[in-house]
């Protein structure tokens, strides 16, 4: 059956009706014409005008873009009207036709011609253009020029049934007829090569089928009406069937191939998306498997071949059992029965690769349900090696660090400051030696423990090193909360922003009071003596230049009085030892009582004494006269009783001095003549004072 109503002998019975048409004298169908038949020729001009209506409105929607007969957007608009325009030109035609339209200028039957030849002229255009879009080998633009020639030429040949005047004339109505053979020709000619040169895919070669037949009817339909005599002959209600079969074809065309090219689309778009999926999953650094309901491979991907070391072949198909660490199957087949029950789960396992090295993976399990209660289970196993190994550094680190910052905590005192040395944090140790506590200490800068004994240009040269970016190393001395000073050795970190800026800083110290204790201490008895604690020989050398010079800067006279206790060594032997350094200590206290801030009391060893006057008068009589009352006086002093141990003792002493006023004799000269001065006060009979010239 369906063989019977194939569109081929669909052609074939319309040929057989065409002839039919041409065969039977006209004079016979004449007599034909009824009411009846108009209405049948109205009913076919309707179906017409709503199969054209149908083929412009689904052009609208969807046809160009989906044909591919529209490639740019212009092109399509063409296409447009040109579907539009045949549609509404027929309705034009039937409108005429049918004296729908009241127009006296023309008659209305020499309109409808006019509006047919303009439906005609619509017709070609829009087969010339399907044509176009379906690949044909011949020349493209060829077929074009050549449809578009034979529309003017068409268009032309209606000039004699516009023009109102103008009645049209025998030849005029032959050229007509003419011109429709032509046309009904060029339908041949289109259907020849649509269905001869069609190439390409299926679907080109199905669209050019459809199309040539599309033209054959419209061939025919023209045909028929070559034998038109009056409105209402059969001639006329042939074409009409054909037209209405001819554009079925093509609403057919575009409806049925605009959702086929949808199906195509759709299904172009599915296998991309699948494609591009595929792709995806197989790049992913997961390892993908997809498990049926029997916890059987279905899918793996090749990052779960690399990470589990099985080849896609020797997996799918195979039990989990077979291909998960023995280590970890029962922990995993408790995770998947789970999930075909629809609970999600994951878990953590780390094995012993063959190079001895620890894996590490993250095993996520996901329910898959289907449809048929057959659902399977999709498992992702992330390697978490880097991330645990690096996770395992970063615990080292950090206990490195905390043990690090307890060592520093119990050893140094550890202080942090911003960047504009607000202290932001303090170690116990910092609270300990400064005596403040944290809450004193925030908020605060460093001067809060600021001694005094540094000049300022101290803390100006450490905050330029580090605020430029530099590590600072130096001694500080601060002052703690009672008052008391203490020394520490500092260093000071600055840590640097993205700007290369400090951010904030770390003053890392140690406690050096003791040591800086012990260094004053060694420098102390480095130039003093040890019994009196007077300057000694050495720090009195040192005086005694400093003097020289400063008299010499100032003209003034200096002093150099070289002292000796008279029959020292009697007490010593009388009262012992510790009584005579007993009386030491005590002439040096009356003798450093005596002297001014800037002169000099020395012991240079036994019981001899210096003293230096750094200003004894500008002129040499002066100087001698100020330097004699000294010792007059020192002399007095002395002399008054010493109470030690119970007992009392007198003692005098003699002194010999020079006098100075710049460096013109040297100072081994002076103690010369000091000396000189002091043996001859001794020979005089002690207890006297004698100077010398130098
Ligand atoms: N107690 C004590 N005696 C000392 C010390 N150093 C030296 N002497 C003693 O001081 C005495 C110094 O004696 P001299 O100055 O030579 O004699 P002197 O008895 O003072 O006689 P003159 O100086 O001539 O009056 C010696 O007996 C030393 O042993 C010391 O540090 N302590």
């Amino acid at each position: 059956m369906p063989a019977l109503f194939n569109l081929r002998n669909l052609v074939a019975a319309a040929v057989v009706m065409t002839l039919t048409v041409y065969l039977v004298p006209q004079h016979v169908l004449s007599p034909v014409v009824s009411d009846a038949l108009i209405a049948l020729q109205l009913l076919a001009e309707l179906l017409v005008i709503v199969i054209s209506a149908l083929i412009a409105i689904t052009a609208w929607h969807s046809l160009p873009a989906e044909l591919g007969f529209a490639r740019a957007g212009a092109e399509r608009h063409v296409n447009h009207i040109l579907l539009t325009g045949f549609s509404l030109v027929f309705i034009m035609h039937a409108a005429y036709l049918y004296g729908f339209v009241d127009e006296k200028t023309l008659d209305p039957s020499r309109k409808t011609t006019v509006f047919l030849f303009y439906a005609r002229v619509f017709e070609i255009m829009v087969y010339a253009a399907l044509t176009f879009a379906i690949k044909l080998r011949a020349q493209r633009k060829t077929l074009l020029l050549a449809g578009l020639s034979f529309a003017v030429v068409l268009m032309s040949l209606t000039q004699p049934y516009t023009a109102a005047s103008q009645v049209p004339s025998a030849d005029s109505v032959f050229v007509h007829v003419v011109a429709g053979y032509m046309v009904a020709l060029l339908y041949c000619v289109l259907a020849y090569l649509l269905f001869s040169q069609a190439t390409t895919t299926l679907l080109q070669h199905d669209r050019a089928r459809q199309l040539a037949y599309t033209c054959v009817f419209s061939g025919l339909s023209l045909l028929c009406l070559q034998s038109h005599q009056t409105d209402s002959d059969l001639g006329e209600l042939a074409s009409h069937v054909f037209t209405i079969i001819a554009y079925t074809l093509l609403a057919r065309l575009t409806v049925v191939f605009t959702f086929d090219q949808y199906a195509q689309n759709l299904k172009q778009i599915q296998q991309q998306n699948q494609t591009e999926l595929n792709t995806l999953i197989q790049a992913l650094p997961l390892s993908i498997a997809r498990l049926d309901h029997s916890l059987r491979y279905r899918y793996v991907n090749t990052t779960h071949e690399k990470v589990m070391g099985f080849h896609l072949n020797d997996t799918i198909g195979k039990h989990v059992d077979e291909i998960l660490p023995h280590e970890i199957r029962e922990t995993a087949r408790m995770h998947l029965t789970n999930a075909l029950e629809g609970k999600h789960g994951n878990f953590n396992y780390s094995i012993e690769k063959v190079d001895s090295k620890m894996a590490y993976r993250h095993v996520q399990v996901v329910p898959e349900p289907d449809d048929h209660n057959e659902g399977g289970v999709l498992m992702i196993i992330l390697d978490t090696s880097d991330q645990e190994l690096m996770q395992q550094k970063v615990r080292q680190f950090v206990r490195e660090l905390t043990e690090l910052n307890a060592a520093l905590d119990a050893h140094a005192i550890v202080a942090f400051t911003d960047r504009n040395g607000i202290i932001t944090k303090v170690n116990d140790k910092f609270c300990e030696i400064s005596k403040f506590s944290r809450g004193e200490l925030i908020g605060r800068t460093h001067k809060i423990i600021n001694s005094g004994v540094h000049p300022t240009a101290f803390f100006k040269d450490l905050w330029q090193t580090i605020s430029s970016g530099q590590v600072w190393n130096g001694e500080i001395c601060n002052r703690a909360k009672d008052g008391s000073l203490y020394w520490v050795h500092t260093t000071i970190v600055p840590f640097l922003g993205p700007d290369n800026k400090p951010l904030q800083y770390v003053a890392i110290c140690a406690d050096i009071t003791e040591r800086k204790l012990a260094e004053e201490r060694a420098n102390y008895l480095a130039l003093h003596d040890v019994l009196t604690g007077l300057a000694n020989r050495r720090l009195m050398h040192e005086r005694l230049e400093i003097t020289m010079a400063n008299c010499q800067r100032m003209a003034v006279y200096g002093a150099l009085i070289m002292l000796d206790l008279d029959k020292f060594k009697q007490i010593n032997d009388t009262y012992g030892h510790a009584s005579g350094d007993e009386l030491l200590k005590q002439v040096a206290k009356r003798l450093q009582r005596s002297v001014r801030g800037n002169d000099t009391a020395a012991r240079l060893g036994g019981d001899e004494f210096v003293i230096i006057i750094s200003d004894t008068g500008a002129g040499f009589d002066e100087a001698k006269e100020t330097t004699s009352q000294f010792c007059a006086r020192m002399k007095n002093i002395l002399n008054q009783a010493y109470e030690i141990d119970e007992h009392v003792f007198k003692v005098t002493a003699s002194m010999g001095f020079v006098l100075f006023n710049g460096n013109q004799v040297s100072v081994d000269h002076l103690f010369e003549r000091g000396d000189a001065a002091l043996y001859e006060a001794k020979n005089k009979g002690k207890d006297r004072y004698v100077f010398s010239e130098v």
